[in-house]
């Protein structure tokens, strides 16, 4: 099992989404970023060095949002998803091809990961 932290990340009434690069496990899907958690990380610590990593920003972690287990066939993962805020910095690409604000109720257009569906429901819901 792989835990996963994800960042929702709120700015202006849209979120944050990002299509995973060529190389990587599920090119080309939408996600929300973020990624493994280490051992001994807390998943809020996770998410603000994921997204300083991967997309050279800054954001604030407000709230646990959910979690989700999904089957990949060879391996599963736990999706912890994360409310948090954009505070600073200009996107910098590193592991994705391209990054959207988007409407939290655009989701379903988007070819999000499986693991991503239930998370993005809960979020058009509210
Ligand atoms: N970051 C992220 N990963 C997701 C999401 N949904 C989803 O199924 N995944 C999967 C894709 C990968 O199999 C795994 C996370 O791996 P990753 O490749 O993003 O994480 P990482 O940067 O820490 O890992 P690595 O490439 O250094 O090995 O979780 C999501 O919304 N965000």
């Amino acid at each position: 099992m792989i835990s996963v932290a994800a960042a929702i990340i709120f700015r202006e009434n849209k979120v944050l989404i990002a299509r995973r690069a060529a190389h990587k496990h599920l090119a080309g899907y939408w996600e929300f970023p973020g990624g493994k958690i280490e051992p001994r990380e807390e998943p809020e610590a996770c998410l603000v060095r994921e997204l300083a990593e991967e997309l050279m920003i800054i954001i604030q972690v407000k709230h646990h949002i959910m979690d989700h287990i999904h089957n990949y066939g060879n391996f599963t993962i736990t999706l912890k998803a994360y409310s948090c805020t954009f505070v600073s910095g200009e996107i910098i690409l590193t592991d994705h091809d391209e990054v959207l604000w988007v409407n939290v109720d655009d989701l379903p257009s988007y070819h999000l990961a499986p693991a991503d569906v239930p998370i993005a429901n809960r979020l058009m819901q509210k």
